[in-house]
């Protein structure tokens, strides 16, 4: 593969009580844009059809000002079982030091098992820039204007 300019952060990462053996997020390929997380649980969880429960992950952490972490659903559970992210992308803010946690959903007609250990879901790590607002009276004017919603067709 092409190699461009590759850019890493170093993140402070913490396990909780508990967690000693368990795993951090971990990439599964080499070049893989999301890092699983895995569910830290004592006993399975079962995410009942049409509920949504959320998922201990056993490490917290420091993100570096500036930056955010997503929490997104695995494609494999999301086809397979239906199990989405309600609130996908979460969004782990740079001063969050409690656990991260994921919350699922389960969308299918089945109730889902998650077992200690379970890759659950994956967070992307990306820089966010502070808005500073900049109010006026006029916006500058674009060819699309107000058109939104479908207003190009389909
Ligand atoms: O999937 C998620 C989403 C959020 N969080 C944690 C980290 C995040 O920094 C905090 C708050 O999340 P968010 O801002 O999305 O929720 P809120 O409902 O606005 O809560 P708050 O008022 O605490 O900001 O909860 C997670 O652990 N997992
Ligand atoms: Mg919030």
């Amino acid at each position: 593969m092409e190699q461009v300019e590759i850019e890493t952060v170093r993140v402070a990462i913490k396990r909780l009580d508990g967690n000693v053996a368990g795993q951090l997020p971990t990439y599964q390929s080499e070049h893989a844009a999301g890092m699983d997380v895995y569910a830290h649980l004592d006993k399975p969880m079962i995410v009942k059809a049409g509920e949504i429960e959320l998922v201990p992950t056993g490490f917290a952490m420091a993100l570096p000002i500036g930056w955010e972490a997503q929490i997104r659903p695995r494609s494999g559970l999301a086809v397979k079982h239906g199990i989405g992210v309600p609130n996908g992308p979460g969004t782990i803010d740079a001063d969050y030091r409690g656990e991260v946690k994921v919350a699922l959903i389960n969308h299918g007609k089945e109730d889902f098992i998650i077992e200690n250990g379970m890759r659950v879901a994956q967070m992307i790590v990306k820089r966010v820039p502070i808005v500073e607002w900049l109010e006026v009276d006029e916006l500058p004017t674009t060819a699309r204007g107000v058109g939104g919603f479908g207003h190009t067709g389909h």
